[in-house]
């Protein structure tokens, strides 16, 4: 029998596995692989009994058992329906509880680079089991079954549940950390304020749907376009989620400027440090190259044309997205992927010392004067627990302030456009001129 109808009938029997079934472990070395694999931690909403008998010489027989599922929907996939007693194994015991990570725009690209990632202990460490839940729409769950089956395919020790649906209130539940990706794409001819009530919309329902159904101290890294004021109407939307846990992904904008600022100098990009993103994740974001640092030392002072960081720095960053939407035909998912990992590990490793890291954040509070109650890019530094603060030791210059006065200009005209979804009225929509995301040109 192939691996896949085995797995295909375990999922619809509750009837023990036992051993005396053909010899599936002693003839097929894939299959009792696939056994280890497939063990998982009990859910907590689940009520299954397992028991398992394991012999120090013999090859493990683990008794699955169906997961219950009350309303009758499909909750997981495939070989990750199997439920086993995560305790049986010896190299699991170091394990630390398994967390839930819901992702939606699963079946888009960036989650196509992203998910194998999570699934591979790259992001949240060797030790640490995950339950992928990934949300589609009607239009993806096809899709989003092939994606299913690849992370199958795979092998991934760490990976112990993976589900997929198309109702965030059932994908988001106990969600400890919800990547939202799905966006609808800006297409031609529609103006930004367009694009803000669609996506607006889509985000308004999951914040909704975290604040009702996922863990109350959730991190919430918003991706999906335009993202500092989806960010917004999602934390608008889930009163009862810390404002803070809400960030906009603007960590693929540092890499960029990074990226740059390395290549002008002439040094490797692990070089740059203290590179601050602020404001909008549009082409009115301004990385900041006056606290920027270079081998330590001030970027001004390794790099002596002023202008250039004035000018072609400037838009190169802000523009990189487009240029490579140019060049490749599609924006950039892998280097997105790799910014979200970079995102997450910047709040759960403590950031280095003296240094700091970009993300848009809720600026209630903020030290710098900027606007209150928007979603801003700001440097952030953590202890590694999940948290942050704001990094109170930056300075401004008349250009810096002009510049970050213009994307907080920007954002604010965006929050008026969605006040219908941020349950501050009647949307006003007057955004003076029709910026563009970073990958439009
Ligand atoms: N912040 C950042 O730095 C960056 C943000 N982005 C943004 O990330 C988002 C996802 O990018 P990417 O994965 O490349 O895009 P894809 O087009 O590959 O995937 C987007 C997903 O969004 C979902 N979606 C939700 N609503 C709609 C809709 N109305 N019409 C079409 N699709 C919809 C679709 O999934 P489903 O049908 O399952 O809902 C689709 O799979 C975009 O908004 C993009 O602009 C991209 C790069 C950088
Ligand atoms: O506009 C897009 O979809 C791509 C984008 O955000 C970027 O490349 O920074």
């Amino acid at each position: 029998m192939a691996l896949a109808e085995l797995s295909a009938s375990y999922t619809k029997t509750t009837t023990p596995f036992h051993s005396s079934q053909p010899s599936l472990s002693s003839t097929s070395p894939r299959f009792s692989d696939h056994f280890r694999r497939s063990f998982r931690s009990i859910p907590r909403s689940r009520n299954a009994t397992i028991s398992c008998s394991v012999a120090s010489d013999q090859v493990q027989t683990p008794i699955p058992v169906q997961a219950e599922n009350p309303k009758g929907k499909t909750e997981c996939y495939g070989v990750f329906c199997l439920t086993y007693d995560l305790q049986a194994e010896e190299e699991t015991k170091s394990w630390k509880k398994l967390i839930n990570i819901s992702v939606s725009g699963a079946a888009g690209m960036i989650s196509n680079h992203l998910l194998f990632k999570l699934a591979s202990g790259e992001v949240f460490g060797p030790n640490q089991p995950i339950a992928l839940k990934l949300l589609g729409s009607e239009r993806s769950i096809q899709a989003l079954e092939g994606v299913a089956m690849e992370l199958e395919d795979s092998l991934f020790p760490l990976l112990r549940e993976v589900s997929i649906g198309i109702n965030p209130y059932e994908v988001f539940q106990d969600a400890e950390w919800a990547l939202l990706i799905g966006a609808k794409p800006r297409g031609p001819g529609m103006e930004r304020a367009g694009l803000l009530d669609i996506n607006g919309q889509i985000f308004a329902e999951q914040g909704k749907a975290l604040n009702a159904v996922a863990s109350h101290n959730v991190k919430v890294i918003v991706v999906g376009n335009p993202c500092n004021t989806n960010a917004l109407i999602c934390m608008k939307n889930a009163p009862n989620i810390p404002a803070k846990n809400f960030h906009a992904l603007t960590r693929l904008d540092e890499n960029r400027a990074k990226c740059q600022l390395a290549l002008k100098a002439g040094v490797f990009y692990d070089q740059v440090s203290n590179m601050t993103i602020w404001g909008n994740h549009s082409t009115t974001q301004v990385p900041d190259f006056l606290n920027a640092r270079i081998k330590g030392l001030p970027v001004k002072e390794v790099i002596k044309d002023h202008k250039w960081l004035e000018e072609e720095f400037t838009e190169k960053v802000q523009k990189r997205g487009g240029v490579l939407i140019q060049k490749w035909g599609r924006s950039s998912a892998a280097s997105t992927a790799v910014s979200i990992v970079d995102a997450i590990k910047s709040l759960i490793t403590p950031t280095p010392e003296g240094d700091w890291f970009s993300s848009g954040v809720y600026t209630n509070g903020n030290p710098y004067g900027i606007a209150e109650d928007i979603v801003f890019s700001i440097p952030c530094r953590s202890k590694g627990d999940g948290d942050y603060e704001l990094v109170k030791e930056v300075i401004f210059d008349d250009y810096l302030l002009k510049r970050i006065r213009k994307t907080e200009a920007e954002l604010l005209a965006e929050k008026r456009c969605v006040a219908h979804l941020t349950g501050e009225g009647v949307a006003f929509c007057d955004l003076t001129e029709d910026t563009m995301l970073p990958g439009e040109m």
